[in-house]
């Protein structure tokens, strides 16, 4: 065959591929009004309960296929499966009793913050490095437990592992679409999946630790103790237990969720409350209030934090302003095949901007949550008719941990501003957002913190 014949055969091959490819590329459709938000996860959550399954792209990464893969709660299709690792976090490690009996392991990281910070002398800091710092520790210390040999170092080694991953999967959500693009994502994909060696190392001997002892209260001895369904066995309700892997898996979604997007959610806070003097002056007078009926304890108690109006209405107006999530996905599987024929993409940021549902919907006024406000019935979660905001998400697959999310928030905010002034910095706040995966400050915050006498 002459060259040119050969070069034109590939041509037409490449050309075959191409058309292929995106014939079988499920559609993407954008949501970015609220009402219509509603309409799909409220009114047809049935038909929303998954998000996009990983595709062939994730297959090639990790080189493993369907069932194989080591689901998470986020990742794995609604069923039993879901159901059961669901419940294991709700209404186990996330119910009432339990958490109050964390408390303590807060007050520690909230103390260790306060101390670090009022080291800075006045000088300005990165609020950013403090907030990482103490809630890893909070995080990790919720996931393996206060009192099982967790040592600082391994903490640490933990915390850049997971900093690595989260690094890497921003970059690896922002693609664009185009073949290059795909290439490239399949790349960033390995490169993800590689990282995850690093924190099984450090994490392999704590699940180990935490078989060997079977019992306890932190959430890897709830997974260690858990049976989910087994369907590869040929006996009505059969039960495993979950591999080392597959815990891993876990135990990562735990630490990155009670991690960056938390820290997220502070640190927009704190850059509102920081250009914002009176609205950092009406929350602190709040906050001295609270502390003066409660006796002037240390930390406030979780209902006090709770009855707070104004510092409820701040923190709603983070979220609703700054999601430290900004979108939300669901696919719709061909029943037959279980291929990807739709993704959908809810666009968090717009829907909590949005003109038809806000009055100046890029201005950071916490009033429009308190009583007699345009969103006084307005809450972190979507209600039963109607969504304004979905900061955490929304159908059958809204996030689980809001309401932890959202009360640790609070104490670490109260901290702060019971603690010291916060000051801007003599270059500014610069509120541009970046990430597509976490919506972070593209340029972290410098504040000047000044203790303050305590009243
Ligand atoms: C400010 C902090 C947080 C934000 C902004 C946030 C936001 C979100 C969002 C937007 C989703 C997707 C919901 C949907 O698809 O409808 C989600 C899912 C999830 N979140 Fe959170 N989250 C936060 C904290 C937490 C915490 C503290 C935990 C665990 C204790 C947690 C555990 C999860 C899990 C497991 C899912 C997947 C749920 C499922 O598919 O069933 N999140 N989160």
């Amino acid at each position: 065959m002459e060259t040119i014949e050969v070069l034109a055969l590939v041509a037409a091959v490449l050309f075959c591929l191409a058309v292929l490819w995106r014939s079988t590329s499920p559609a993407v459709q954008l949501i970015r009004d609220p009402a219509v938000a509603h309409s799909l996860l409220n009114e047809h959550a049935d038909a929303f309960m998954n998000r996009p399954s990983a595709g062939l792209l994730t297959a090639l990464a990790t080189w493993t296929r369907g069932p194989e893969r080591n689901e998470t709660l986020a990742t794995v299709t609604y069923g039993s499966h879901w159901r059961s690792l669901r419940s294991n976090l709700t209404a186990g490690f996330l119910n009432p009793t339990h958490l109050a009996a964390v408390a303590p392991l807060r007050a520690d990281a909230i103390q260790d913050l306060v101390t670090g910070l009022s080291q800075a002398g006045g000088e300005e800091v990165v609020m950013r490095e403090h907030l990482d710092r103490a809630m890893f520790t909070l995080a990790a210390r919720l996931c393996f437990g206060g009192d099982h040999g967790l040592e600082e170092s391994g903490v640490r080694a933990m915390q850049r592992a997971m900093d690595d991953l989260s690094q890497a999967m921003d970059d690896t959500v922002s693609f664009d679409g185009s073949t290059l693009g795909k290439i490239t994502h399949w790349r960033r994909l390995r490169r993800l999946f590689g990282l995850f060696g690093p924190l099984f190392e450090v994490v392999r001997p704590l699940i180990a630790a935490a078989r060997a002892r079977k019992s306890g209260d932190s959430y890897v001895d709830s997974l260690v103790e858990l049976r989910v369904p087994n369907p590869d066995v040929d006996v009505v309700d059969a039960k495993r237990a979950l591999t080392d892997d597959e815990i891993l898996g876990l135990v990562a979604e735990f630490l990155a969720t009670n991690t960056g997007v938390i820290v997220a959610c502070i640190e927009w806070t704190l850059a509102n409350l920081v250009i914002l003097p009176e609205v950092q002056r009406k929350l602190r007078c709040e906050i001295d209030e609270a502390v003066a009926a409660g006796g002037g304890e240390a930390e406030l108690s979780e209902k006090a934090i709770r009855d707070m109006p104004y510092l409820r209405a701040v923190v709603l107006e983070s979220v609703r302003i700054h999601p430290p999530s900004p979108f939300v996905t669901r696919g719709v599987h061909d029943v037959a095949t279980g291929r990807l024929r739709k993704r959908l993409i809810f666009m968090v940021r717009e829907i909590g901007r949005h003109g038809s549902a806000w009055t100046e919907p890029g201005q950071f006024k916490p009033e429009r949550f308190l009583p007699g406000g345009e969103a006084e019935d307005v809450g972190h979660m979507p209600g039963r008719n109607e969504i304004r905001m979905m900061p955490f998400g929304g159908g059958r697959r809204f996030c689980p941990g809001s309401n932890l999310a959202i009360l640790q928030a609070k104490f670490f905010l109260v901290a702060l501003l019971r603690n010291f002034e916060l000051v801007p910095p003599s270059s500014g706040v610069d509120l541009t957002e970046v990430g597509d995966f976490n919506n972070v400050m593209k340029k972290p915050l410098r504040v000047r913190v000044t203790p303050r006498k305590l009243p």
